[in-house]
């Protein structure tokens, strides 16, 4: 009788309603498949969630852990700052982190982390990067505030774009409630215009210091929030004179807090984490 495989354990998190299959791959377990990733992502058949994040050994001589990314289709990805702050809060549970500051490697950088009590945490997000090659964005000869695209079916959009280690377009809109994200979104994604897709965030300015988005994100669709997402539009409309360097960014499922003091100063979001339920993956 062959030895039954390890079971599979793993922690349902979520981020402002951005949710997560965790997995503890500390010990040197194989990182997850696509096709693993999009079993345990199926919200019928599966666990259900936006991304899987595995939590791994540091690959940095300071940081306690490091973490990587995969979305529902299965496909990697460099960032996740909802997933960044609940990857800080389990190793807080698990006792790996022993005190309320410390750092995390992703596969962009290491990240400075604070915890700020009652499940919310501060984590810099790194500096943000405008220029195409950093987003994967061609057919534009420089760095622009705003690019203009025609897609198919003659739709035509303005959107700012920016790298937080992964690639967000952003578009301002007058009002958030009344956008085809999806279409948009997906027309957007599937330009050639971005070699690596994008994550697709459409913002409207409320006030200089608050904003509502909505982002389409790449590898899911729309979520009910995005932590690089926010960080994006923040960067992308504050270079812009839009809106102030300490924005309150209102999403679908909560709200986070982005800092960002310009030029090569690094972005700070905050926002809450919460734990869901401990499962063991049978299939
Ligand atoms: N869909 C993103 C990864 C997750 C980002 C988001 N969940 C966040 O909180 O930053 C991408 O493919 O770049």
């Amino acid at each position: 009788m062959p030895a039954a495989a390890p079971a599979l354990r793993f922690t349902k998190m979520h981020g402002a309603g951005n949710d997560f299959v965790v997995l503890d791959l500390r010990a040197d377990a194989a990182p997850p498949s696509p096709d693993l990733c999009r079993a345990l992502a199926d919200r019928h058949a599966g666990v259900g969630c936006d991304q899987i994040l595995t939590v791994e050994a540091p690959t940095s001589a300071d940081a306690i852990a490091a973490y990587r990314i995969w979305n529902a289709d299965g496909s990697p990805s460099q960032q996740c700052g909802n997933g960044a702050r609940c990857v800080a809060a389990w190793l807080v549970r698990d006792g790996a982190a022993g005190r309320t500051a410390f750092e995390l490697d992703s596969p962009t950088g290491t990240h400075a982390v604070e915890a700020l009590g009652g499940g919310r945490y501060r984590i810099a997000m790194g500096v943000p990067r405008f220029e195409p090659s950093a987003i994967g964005l061609s057919g534009f000869d420089a760095e622009r505030d705003e690019y203009d695209i025609v897609l198919d079916e003659d739709l035509k959009l303005r959107f700012g774009a920016v790298s937080t280690g992964n690639p967000h377009a952003v578009i301002e809109v007058a009002d958030v409630d009344d956008i085809p994200v999806s279409r948009y979104g997906r027309a957007l994604q599937q330009s050639p215009a971005f070699a690596e897709s994008a994550n697709v965030g459409f913002a409207q300015v409320v006030a200089r210091d608050r904003i509502r988005l909505r982002v389409f994100e790449r590898g899911v669709g729309e979520t009910l929030a995005c932590g690089s997402g926010a960080c994006a539009a923040v960067a992308v409309l504050a270079r812009r004179g839009r809106v102030d360097r300490d924005v309150a960014v209102a999403l679908p499922g909560g709200e986070l807090r982005i800092t960002w003091p310009g030029g090569g100063a690094q972005i700070l979001m905050s926002g809450p984490t919460a734990f869901v339920f401990e499962g063991e993956w049978l299939q």
